[in-house]
């Protein structure tokens, strides 16, 4: 991994810049054809790029069933305490009403509601996700979406791994379909034969997924730009090196555009941490996906101090920071931009990830300076509602008025004053 003196300017904008422009192009085409030829093209690049004929995309309740019977049971337990502890924490968060009385029993206030229908991206490219179905399924059934949809891409033999048909009965979604990639995005946004559309997509996903999503936002609403995983970790001299490595590579693993960035004070922990990430990398069954994301987007910076540490970090806004330091906790509390935060070295990403309850579907690519994680909001919305009496509008109206005048919207001023024009009705 590269050594550098930590600079000013370090970024997490991978050089993906260029690849993702190609990436674009791809998207924008598959998006058109689906847009056109519907379930037609969705079988054509579920062939070209997951490898499978498929003719129908629809998972059967037969094969929900058939996965579950046959899982470990070891693992359902483990998922199913995942998916408690997820719950846990997302059925805290709030749909919080705001009630806000007037003077004569007027009122404004925001009624929440549900979303209709949300569509759900499961990772499954280059691995199973059943984590992520948790993950996005939980906050939208706890909001109360009617409608909630999988879509996540088959293997070869035209399946969806059962791990991920196993979270999906845990999290109570049965409405799942074979397709992935930007086609599955652009399906759900505009809709087929075979998957009507729904009114947003969540999720992450690699760059053609996180790409598409940008691409169909304004037709459907999306959760945020999720694209390849990251993590920037400060660490100091009391750091142990081959855990720092450890959590470096469990991103890099994640795919070749993923990122992986240790900011450090201590010159001696980076060498370390070096030569632990190449010992480690060779233990890793998916070495070459790794070793492809630590050798090109994999960085080592030694910080002269925390403050200038934690000011690069919070330029970077990193998907993932841990903090692996002394006083970490109160680090943390200088951190203004990131996704999440994993504190003291029994807090490793994984544990996040997949079990404690908070969200891993994160912003990405320094989105984090204005996006959050994925949450029960995501699956609300707000509508305000004005309620005046007719005393309180003879008190107001005339100000009302006015103000509409001053932007020389006549029509305006006219609207709010039409109600003195039926004299009859009034008290
Ligand atoms: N940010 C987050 O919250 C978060 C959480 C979990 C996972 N992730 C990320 O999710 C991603 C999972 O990636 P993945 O690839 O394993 O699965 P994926 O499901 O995201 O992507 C697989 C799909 O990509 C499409 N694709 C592959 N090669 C293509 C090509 N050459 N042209 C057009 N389309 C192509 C195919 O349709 C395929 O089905 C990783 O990047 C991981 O880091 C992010
Ligand atoms: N680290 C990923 C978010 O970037 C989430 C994940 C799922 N499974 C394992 N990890
Ligand atoms: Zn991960």
């Amino acid at each position: 991994m590269k050594i550098s003196k930590l600079t000013d300017s370090i970024s997490l904008q991978r050089s993906v810049e260029q690849a993702n422009v190609d990436h674009l192009t791809t998207v924008r085409q598959v998006i058109e054809d689906v847009q056109k030829n519907g379930d037609k093209a969705l079988f054509a690049y579920t062939e070209k790029w997951d490898g499978a004929k498929l003719t129908s995309l629809k998972v059967t309740q037969n094969e929900i069933d058939e996965a579950f019977e046959s899982f470990d049971g070891q693992l359902i337990q483990d998922l199913e305490e995942a998916a408690t502890n997820i719950r846990a924490f997302h059925s805290k968060q709030s749909r919080q009403n705001i009630d806000f009385p007037l003077a004569k029993n007027s009122y404004i206030k925001y009624q929440i509601t549900a979303l209709d229908s949300v569509g759900l991206y499961v990772p499954g490219g280059t691995a199973a996700y059943p984590s992520s179905v948790l993950m996005n399924a939980i906050p939208a059934l706890v909001a109360g979406v009617e409608r909630v949809v999988i879509v996540s891409p088959p293997s070869k033999e035209g399946k969806l791994p059962a791990s991920v048909l196993v979270a999906a009965k845990i999290a109570g979604v049965t409405e799942i379909y074979k397709v992935g990639g930007a086609q599955a995005i652009a399906a759900l946004a505009y809709g087929t034969d075979s998957i009507p559309a729904v009114d947003k997509i969540t999720g992450p996903g690699n760059s053609y997924v996180a790409l598409a999503k940008r691409e169909v936002f304004g037709k459907v609403a999306i959760d945020m730009i999720a694209g390849p995983s990251e993590i920037a970790v400060i660490a100091d001299e009391t750091a142990y090196a081959d855990e720092v490595a450890s959590d470096l590579l469990a991103q890099a693993e994640h795919d070749r555009f993923a990122c992986s960035i240790l900011i450090t004070t201590s010159e001696s922990l980076a060498e370390q941490v070096a030569l632990e990430v190449e010992k480690q990398l060779k233990q890793l069954p998916r070495e070459e996906i790794a070793r492809a994301s630590i050798e090109n987007f994999g960085h080592i910076y030694v910080a002269e101090s925390l403050e200038q540490a934690i000011d690069a970090v919070n330029e970077l806004a990193p998907e993932h920071l841990e903090i692996i330091t002394k006083n970490a906790e109160a680090v943390a509390e200088q951190v203004k931009h990131a996704g999440a935060i994993f504190i003291g070295r029994f807090s490793s990403e994984a544990v996040g990830d997949y079990f404690a309850g908070t969200n891993h579907v994160l912003p990405t690519n320094s989105t984090a300076k204005f996006s959050s994680g994925l949450c029960v909001d995501d699956f609300l919305k707000k509508t305000s509602v004005v309620y005046y009496s007719e005393e309180m509008w003879k008190e107001q109206y005339p100000k009302i008025a006015r103000l509409a005048r001053m932007e020389q919207l006549e029509g305006h001023a006219r609207s709010v004053e039409s109600r003195s024009w039926n004299k009859g009705d009034l008290n």
